[in-house]
């Protein structure tokens, strides 16, 4: 474990943990990480890596066989009862054509916190107003949800975490199908989400915004590769050993300019400065 996870509080804890699916596959064997509360985390792995699944062990959707998982130092059940854990999915995973209202999908994130036949009270729905004020969809609040962008269906299901109150917020490639002004929006919003003490692990194959604004990283192929501070962890050597023979490399040497390296598996590349001269 790494020293500064026990300084700040324990976020999210996974020790040892193995995971195997009825059909018998081991999805994830012997995997340790640990990362602090008020902490950004990537989730970098090629398709198949188990991301999903390690996602699904800290939800509680799947047992671990071996090993253990806590969040903000609790057993994950405990974690689950108390709605801590938040999980804004992958586009691909949602059924878009489902008639509902923005502001419904919203107070889905109050559901865990209402009675058996959720009523919302004034409460919750000053919290789903709340949440679409911060992710910018007020004015969207009555709209079909599958009339909305890609960029604006990710907001809207952050707003759902931030309703749900989630302090460990689970996200499944946030930024697959969103501009720039929109990637920009979401980061701004993870950082001030750190700022007020929350965890947040990201899945992302986005390779170059992970130092951007990512603290940490865990590398993962079936079980923990690295991990730690992104500046550590981020580097050449552990993203050969992620990607293996997917990760592209291109070399560039602009005349009179530093030597970078661009490494990317399918989406924005990471460079990597050859000496001190790259940008800071
Ligand atoms: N319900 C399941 N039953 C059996 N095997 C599964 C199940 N879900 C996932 N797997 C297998 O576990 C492995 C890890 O899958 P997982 O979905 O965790 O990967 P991932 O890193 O999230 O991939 P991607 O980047 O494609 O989303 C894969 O080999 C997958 O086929």
């Amino acid at each position: 474990m790494s020293e500064d996870a026990a300084d700040q509080g324990s976020g999210i804890r996974v020790a040892n943990a193995s995971v195997t699916y009825r059909n018998g596959h081991t999805a994830l064997s012997d995997a340790s990480f640990a990362i602090p509360k008020g902490s950004i985390t990537a989730l970098v792995g090629v398709n198949g890596a188990g991301k999903s699944t390690l996602f699904k062990a800290i939800m509680g959707f799947v047992p671990v066989a071996r090993g253990s998982v806590s969040v903000l130092d609790r057993p994950v059940r405990r974690a689950l009862r108390e709605g801590l854990v938040a999980y804004v999915p992958q586009s691909e995973d949602v059924d878009w054509n489902f008639p509902v209202l923005v502001e419904d999908v919203v107070m889905m994130g109050r559901y865990g916190r209402m009675g058996p036949f959720r009523i919302a009270r004034a409460a919750d729905r000053a919290k789903v107003a709340e949440a679409l004020e911060r992710v910018g969809m007020t004015p969207f609040a009555k709209r079909q949800i599958g009339e909305l962008s890609g960029g604006q269906k990710k907001r809207v299901f952050l707003a759902r975490a931030l309703a749900q109150d989630g302090q460990v917020i689970l996200l499944d490639e946030p930024f697959t199908g969103v501009d720039v002004t929109t990637e920009d929006a979401i980061v701004a919003l993870l950082k001030e989400l750190r700022d007020e003490g929350r965890v947040m692990l990201v899945a992302t194959h986005n390779l170059g915004s992970v130092p951007r604004f990512c603290d940490r990283a865990v590398l993962i192929d079936r079980t923990v590769l690295a991990a730690g501070p992104t500046g550590e962890v981020f580097t050449e050597a552990n993203l050969r050993r992620t990607f293996g023979g997917t990760l592209r490399r291109f070399s560039l040497k602009p005349d009179g300019e530093a030597a970078s390296t661009l490494l990317y598996d399918d989406e924005h590349p990471l460079v990597l400065y050859d000496d001190d001269h790259g940008p800071a």
